[in-house]
């Protein structure tokens, strides 16, 4: 059975204005293999919405349910291995690269796959980079693709990213997009990717969410 991810009625909150939430009554349903696109305009909470489905913060109100199981019963850390968050803002563990690059199987206790953390790099512009690096002298940009290798060697079902390429490059850009495009179609790893450039979204995206008024609409892209 394909793992599904479904959301209802999640309303949100700010610290000091409870009356007004920041969305509310917002429902949905995606198949972890499912290719999203995740628009609209700035501040009507799509990174919210994305951490709430990462387990990274809480809704007011509202169910999350992964495999027919609602969140409370579920571990968190297991949890998140299926639905990994990418972060806007990378960020690294203090220690070297290749310390980074590790922290998934130390994490998780399984063997650390050196050749695919490698070819991962690789497929990122970052072949030449120093291992032991500290991972903190990177630049930007290189953070961010760390960050992207060290979420997608978890090999997540799911992966929930942040507008990760806007503070990319085009190559670089293309890159990533190329690596999840090949990821998807070899495993079924999908992704709720945020991300201003529509045009990009056209590329990546089977299906488009745009949070505006407080309403999720839902489209579908003529070609995946
Ligand atoms: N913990 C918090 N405390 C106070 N305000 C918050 C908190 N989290 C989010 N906000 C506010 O909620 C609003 C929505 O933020 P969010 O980052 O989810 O929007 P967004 O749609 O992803 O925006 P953007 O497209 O600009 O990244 C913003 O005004 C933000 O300042």
């Amino acid at each position: 059975m394909e793992s599904m991810l479904q959301f209802n009625q999640i309303t949100r909150t700010l610290p000091g204005n409870p009356a007004r939430p920041l969305f509310s009554g917002l429902s949905g349903e995606a198949r972890l293999s499912d290719t999203i696109s995740f628009t609209g305009p700035s501040g009507t909470g799509k990174s919210t919405l994305l951490r709430i489905l990462a387990l990274l913060e809480s809704p007011d109100e509202g169910r999350l349910i992964l495999n027919g199981r609602p969140a409370r019963e579920w571990d968190a850390r297991q949890w998140r291995m299926k639905l990994s968050y990418v972060s806007q803002q990378p960020f690294m563990l203090s220690g070297t690269v290749e310390d980074n690059l590790r922290a998934a199987s130390a994490l998780h206790r399984t063997p650390f796959d050196r050749e695919l953390a490698s070819r991962l790099m690789a497929s990122l512009g970052m072949a030449e980079t120093d291992w032991r690096k500290n991972a903190q002298r990177l630049s930007g940009g290189e953070k961010q693709r760390v960050s992207l290798v060290r979420t997608l060697l978890l090999r997540p079902e799911m992966l929930l990213l942040d507008e990760i390429t806007a503070s990319l490059d085009d190559t670089s850009t293309e890159a990533v997009e190329r690596l999840l495009r090949s990821f998807h179609e070899a495993e079924g790893t999908g992704f709720i990717w945020i991300t201003h450039d529509l045009e990009q979204a056209g590329r990546v995206a089977g299906r488009s969410w745009v949070l505006a008024e407080g309403r999720i609409t839902e489209g579908e892209y003529a070609c995946p």
